[in-house]
């Protein structure tokens, strides 16, 4: 099952703080977009990677490919001002392909278990989503007042890779810019449209950096993936 990927590097990194793109802060010596396109550069079935940039990094971004000799990373996209503007830039630049999947560039301990689960999902339905169910209680409030406590049996809280047939997603970003609609993710101008999307289970540690606290986890995982072995397919033992 072969699957092409776009993954949206574009942002500022504005609640990390850092002075620059989160994608250049190093976990363990190696930049974070570096981690996240190893995932994908070492899956078999990954066809193509189109690496969404924000313009005044292109070179830097061909530089890191060239460092790392990223050999999947088929085309470098100018992005936009808001994620969906990114994606809906490297949706576009994808080849012919049956499945495309969305990843943030800010996620990098995605397993290959978990992406494997998502494609066979989404070629079967045409839209599927990583997701955990949440964890914490949930309540809605106005200003300090609490109003409701929400039931969470239903709430997922939702991750990237999202897999969709390329027809359906592109249709759904075109339908979105047209009614002016910003999502905070792909799936959820596809369930504008009507399809449905399915969710798969994923796995807690799938984190996105958003802030520095994230970086504390990021150091963790990486320390106990050094310590986890896999077998010659790349899956955990
Ligand atoms: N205009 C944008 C905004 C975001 N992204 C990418 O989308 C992913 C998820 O977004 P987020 O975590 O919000 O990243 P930033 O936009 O960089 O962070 P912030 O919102 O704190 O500025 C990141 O890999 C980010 O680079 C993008 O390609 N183009
Ligand atoms: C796409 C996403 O990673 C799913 O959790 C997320 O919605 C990105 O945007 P956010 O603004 O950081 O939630």
């Amino acid at each position: 099952m072969k699957y092409s990927m776009v993954i949206p590097a574009a942002g500022q990194g504005k609640r990390m703080n850092a002075g620059k793109n989160k994608q250049w802060i190093e976990l363990k010596g190696k930049p974070l977009i570096a981690h996240t396109l190893s995932v994908f550069e070492e899956d078999p079935w990954c066809r193509e990677i189109i690496l969404v940039v924000n313009e005044a990094e292109k070179e830097q971004f061909h530089e890191l490919i060239d460092r790392f000799s990223f050999q999947k990373v088929t085309k470098v996209v100018p992005g936009g001002a808001e994620r969906q503007h990114s994606v809906f830039a490297g949706l576009k630049a994808v080849a012919e392909t049956d499945l495309a999947l969305v990843h943030d560039g800010a996620r990098p301990f995605v397993q290959r278990d978990n992406i494997h689960e998502l494609v066979v999902k989404a070629t079967e339905t045409g839209a599927a989503i990583l997701a955990v169910p949440l964890k914490d209680t949930v309540k809605k409030a106005k200003g300090e007042t609490v109003t409701e406590t929400v039931d969470r049996a239903s709430l997922w809280a939702v991750q990237t890779p999202q897999a969709f047939r390329l027809p359906v997603v592109l249709q759904a970003h075109r339908q979105a810019a047209e009614a002016g609609y910003l999502g905070t993710d792909d799936a959820s101008l596809v369930e504008q449209t009507g399809y449905p999307v399915s969710i798969v289970e994923g796995d807690y540690l799938n984190i996105k950096l958003t802030t520095v606290h994230d970086l504390i986890f990021a150091n963790a995982i990486l320390e106990q993936r050094e310590r986890e072995t896999y077998d010659s397919s790349g899956t955990r033992l």
